[in-house]
């Protein structure tokens, strides 16, 4: 059984249909990075898949069960501005991270100094040793994005989601960032899905690539289909022989 099973779900938002018939399933430790035109409801997918939500129709299902509320437990997610606490130094930042897995949301006594060892473990490993100390708001872009990553990890999600994590970054640090994702991908084997804007890094990092698109259109009412999976591709080798199409005949035959 597949580790992620998507099963003919809606989201609709009062009249307004946003993705419907939406199908696929997913093994665990695959990467699938998720491409498609603005507004599509890419990101209303990844709201599904971390329960902040419930879809209006159909079934979402993570290792055998619904999806639990909670987060931080066995999903975690990074947005594209960096979603950590400026409030907090860049250690605390890691335990706080962690803290989402204690019953009370946070540590005392030893647990706590245990869980600020561990998030300097952490802080050695994605570089951030030397600001440990310091708060978000003096780090470049790139290392509050790879805080933010860090953060998200050290709760040890089985599924980490990304939601355009690396759009605000200029080309290099981008390319750093993807090295990155890449070495913590293969030393924790978790499933991640990505949505990102750019072709390129959706081929290079993802294993498949979804499109989300919508195959029907009614001039008279734009809100009344939504989007679904139009395309799976294999990008592991190449992509384009392995290609798909899942939808190519609601454009001919609308229903
Ligand atoms: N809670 C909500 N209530 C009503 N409409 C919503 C809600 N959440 C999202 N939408 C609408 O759903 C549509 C899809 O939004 P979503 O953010 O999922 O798209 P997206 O593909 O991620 O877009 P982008 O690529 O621009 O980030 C948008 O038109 C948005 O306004």
């Amino acid at each position: 059984m597949s580790f992620v099973t998507v099963q003919n779900i809606f989201q609709t938002y009062g009249r307004r249909s946003i993705i419907e018939r939406v199908n696929m399933e997913a093994d665990e430790g695959e990467f699938v990075s998720i491409v498609g035109a603005s507004g599509c409801g890419k990101s209303t997918f990844l709201r599904l898949l971390l329960a902040q939500e419930r879809p209006t129709r159909g079934e979402i299902r993570i290792a055998g069960a619904e999806p639990a509320r909670e987060p931080g437990l066995d999903r975690g997610i990074v947005f594209q501005r960096y979603s950590v606490f400026p409030h907090m130094t860049v250690r605390e930042n890691i335990v706080a991270g962690e803290s989402f897995r204690s019953p009370w949301g946070r540590f005392f006594g030893a647990a706590r100094t245990e869980a600020q060892t561990r998030a300097d473990e952490t802080l050695t490993r994605i570089g951030l040793d030397h600001v440990a100390d310091q708060y978000p708001a003096t780090l470049s872009g790139g290392m509050q994005q790879r805080l933010a990553i860090g953060q998200a990890l050290t709760a040890k999600p089985r599924v980490l989601l990304l939601d355009e994590p690396f759009g605000a970054l200029d080309p290099g640090t981008r390319l750093s960032m993807h090295d990155f994702l890449q070495d913590l991908r293969a030393e924790t084997g978790m499933t991640v899905f990505m949505v990102t804007h750019d072709l390129e890094e959706a081929f290079k990092l993802g294993d498949r690539v979804l499109v989300f698109d919508k195959p029907r259109w009614d001039p008279h009412d734009p809100n009344l289909y939504g989007a679904t999976i139009t395309y799976d591709f294999d990008a592991r080798d190449g992509g384009i022989p392995f290609q798909t199409i899942k939808e190519d005949t609601h454009v001919l035959h609308p229903a």
